[in-house]
């Protein structure tokens, strides 16, 4: 089969900062791990990737973050995203290296750019101010709690000033009372920052909680099943959280989970 995997740019100043056509990918077993999905995400939107387990969402995010190459199909992302600078990851665990302190960690990409090191002092003083861990600026990462290393994992992704945010189930391991929190957190830098944000989870509670978009993904190989505009008041908080109207949504969008057979027990 004729392979067309390719990261173009689109027009620079309209579009999408994100979009996937036909895009699958399988794996050099023959596990076939996603697809064909079709996707658009906004400028400045925050969407959700919601779906069971194995469905291919870490696989979507590696692919538009140019850490792996589609089977088939194409990305095409904004121009300043192209050049890699422009998307920030945040992964599920926060990597931190041991062996150096959270100021250390958080300025390792411009380190490895090779930013002059005033520039460095400054811009990872400011990324720490804005995940309020400035005072843990010379801690080492076993110094921090979870919710503090994943703070300094998001200090770190935002460093740079990316345009994009992939972020891959980054608060699945934490407690609920700090998950909520950094959901909070979260949102008001989105909305501080206008960053396109792509946010992979299991649950439908944070999607429809943090994403102005939920899109819904089948079982593997992973396909989109539903795409849902999510309706909030701004700023999103408790009283949202603890709405009938979030509820609501919450019941519609476990309901299209359900239908694609992703909660059904698997031999
Ligand atoms: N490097 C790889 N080589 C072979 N198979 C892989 C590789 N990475 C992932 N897979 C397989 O591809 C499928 C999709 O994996 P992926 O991690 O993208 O799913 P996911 O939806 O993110 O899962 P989870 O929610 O559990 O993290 C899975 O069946 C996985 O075992």
């Amino acid at each position: 089969m004729a392979v067309s995997s390719s990261r173009d740019l689109d027009s620079p100043a309209a579009g999408p900062a994100i979009r996937l056509r036909a895009v699958t990918k399988t794996y050099r077993n023959g596990v076939p791990a996603l697809g064909p999905i079709d996707l658009a995400v906004g400028r400045g939107e925050f969407v959700s990737l919601l779906g069971p387990s194995g469905c291919g969402k870490s696989t979507a995010l590696r692919l538009i973050a140019g850490l792996a190459e589609p089977s088939s199909g194409r990305i095409e992302m904004a121009s300043q995203a192209q050049r890699g600078h422009s998307i920030g990851f945040v992964f599920q665990e926060p990597t931190l290296m041991p062996w150096t302190s959270v100021r250390g960690n958080v300025g390792l990409p411009l380190k490895l750019a090779h930013a002059p090191s005033a520039e460095i002092a400054r811009r990872v003083d400011a990324a720490l101010a804005r995940v309020e861990l400035s005072d843990f600026a010379e801690a080492y990462p076993r110094e921090l709690s979870g919710g503090m290393k994943m703070r300094a994992s998001l200090a770190r992704a935002l460093v740079t000033d990316p345009d994009i945010l992939l972020m891959d189930e980054p608060f699945a391991a934490l407690d609920e009372i700090t998950r909520f929190r950094l959901n909070d957190d979260l949102l008001a830098l989105w909305r501080e920052l206008g960053k396109t944000v792509l946010f992979v989870t299991h649950s439908v509670f944070e999607s429809v909680y943090l994403a102005q978009r939920v899109v819904v993904m089948s079982p593997r190989p992973g396909r989109i099943a539903a795409d849902f505009r999510i309706d909030a008041p701004e700023p999103r908080n408790e009283d949202f959280r603890t709405s009938a109207d979030y509820a609501a949504q919450c019941r519609e969008v476990s309901r299209a989970l359900a239908e694609t057979g992703a909660t059904k027990v698997r031999a």
